[in-house]
C-alpha cells in the first residue's frame, strides 16, 4: 500500500503569542492544505512522529527512541489530555517487528505525549479521536543522541512494515527545524531543575505554568529581539528541507549532532522526527513532493516548515 506523510514544525506558543496578521494568514493558508491533503489520503491509520519535552521521558531512562501501545495527553500548553486512540495490536506487531530488523527501540504500554504529539494531530484532524494512531517517540531535545543513521534505520523499518499493510497509512512528523526555546538542559541546569528532567511527570499544576510562562515570555522577547536564545537559521532549515525533499535519505547520516546545536540551535534535534518518517516514506519506495512551506516566525521560537509527500506508485 502506498504511504503519505505530512512533516510539520510545532510550537506550543500558537495560541500564545500572536505574530503578524499576514504571517498568520500564511499559516492559516498552509494548515488549509495540509488539511484538505489528509482529507484526499484519508487515512485509517496515523503513525505519529515526535519529540517530547520532558513531559514524558526523563533521564531517568532516556531512550533513543520508543513505540507507544497505548498512550494519553498531557495536556501542555491546553494540547489534548486524557486517553488517545491507539491501535495496540498494530503497536505490538510494529515494535516486534522493528526490534526483529535489528533495531532497538523502547516499548511503552502507556506513553505520555506532550504538545510535540498532540498538536498536529488537532491541527490535521481538529481533535486527537479521528483516526487510530501509533505514536513514535523520537528523543529531540535530551543529549546524548543517537547518530542521525540509527535514526534513518528506525523510519526504514517502520516504512517497510507500513508498506506491507492493507491500512492507508499517514506519517506524521513533528518537530524542528531550527530553534532554541528555553527547555531545560542537564547540562545547565541547578538541582532543582535536574530533579524535573529526572522524574518530573506530573507537575503540579504551579509548576507547569511556570514553566510555560518563562517559554512565553522569551518568545516575546525574541520577537522583540532581546532575547538571548539562538538566532533562528532559515538556511540551514532550508538546505534540511531540501534533503528531506531529494528522496535520497542517505543524506540525513551527515548530520552531526554538535553541530546541529551550534547551527541551529539545541531543539533542531526534534528534526530526527522528520528523518524517521521520511525514511519511513522512502521505504515504500520513490515520493513525490507537495507542499514545501517555510517561514521563520521569532513569536512561535520556531523555524516553521511544513511539508506533505507521497510515494509514487
Ligand atoms: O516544552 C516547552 O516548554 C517548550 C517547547 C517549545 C517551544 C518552542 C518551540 C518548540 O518546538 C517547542 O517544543
Ligand atoms: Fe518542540
Amino acid at each position: 500500500m502506498s504511504l503519505a506523510l505530512v512533516a510539520m514544525s510545532h510550537s506550543p506558543l500558537l495560541d500564545y503569542v500572536q505574530p503578524a496578521p499576514e504571517v498568520t494568514q500564511e499559516l492559516i493558508g498552509v494548515f488549509d492544505r495540509a488539511r484538505a491533503f489528509v482529507t484526499e489520503i484519508d487515512p485509517e491509520l496515523v503513525i505519529t512522529f515526535a519529540p517530547d519535552h520532558y513531559n514524558g521521558f526523563f533521564y531517568e531512562v532516556m531512550p533513543p527512541s520508543c513505540i507507544g501501545t497505548s498512550a494519553f495527553g498531557v495536556g501542555d500548553y491546553g494540547s489534548a489530555e486524557g486517553a488517545l486512540p491507539v491501535r495496540t495490536d498494530l503497536a505490538q506487531d510494529l515494535a516486534a517487528r522493528v526490534l526483529e530488523s535489528d533495531i532497538d527501540v523502547a516499548v511503552s504500554h502507556l506513553m505520555a505525549l506532550d504538545h510535540g504529539a498532540v498538536q498536529p494531530l488537532e491541527t490535521l484532524f481538529g481533535g486527537v479521536d479521528a483516526v487510530p494512531i501509533i505514536p513514535v517517540f523520537v528523543n529531540g531535545v535530551a543529549p546524548p543522541f543517537a547518530p542521525m543513521r540509527r535514526m534513518r534505520l528506525l523510519g526504514e523499518a517502520i516504512g517497510r512494515w507500513a508498506a506491507a499493510r492493507p491500512e492507508r497509512i499517514l506519517l506524521v512528523a513533528s518537530g524542528g527545524l531550527s530553534h532554541d526555546p528555553p527547555v531545560p538542559q542537564w547540562a545547565t541546569a541547578d538541582e532543582r531543575a535536574r530533579e524535573l528532567l529526572l522524574a518530573g511527570k506530573n507537575p503540579p499544576a504551579e509548576v507547569r505554568a511556570a514553566r510555560q510562562q518563562r517559554v512565553i515570555d522569551t518568545a516575546h522577547a525574541f520577537a522583540a529581539g532581546t532575547a538571548t536564545i539562538r538566532d533562528l537559521n532559515p538556511e540551514w532549515d532550508q538546505a534540511f528541507m531540501g534533503d528531506c525533499a531529494s528522496g535520497d535519505v542517505g543524506r540525513f547520516d551527515a548530520y552531526v549532532a554538535d553541530e546541529m546545536a551550534e547551527q541551529a540551535g539545541h531543539s533542531s534535534h526534534e528534526v530526527r522526527a522528520w528523518v524517521a518518517a521520511f525514511s519511513a516514506l522512502a521505504a515504500a519506495g520513490a515520493y513525490a513532493i507537495g507542499e514545501r512551506f517555510y517561514r521563520p516566525i521569532p513569536e512561535y521560537i520556531a523555524g516553521f516548515g511544513v511539508m506533505t509527500a507521497t510515494t509514487e506508485d
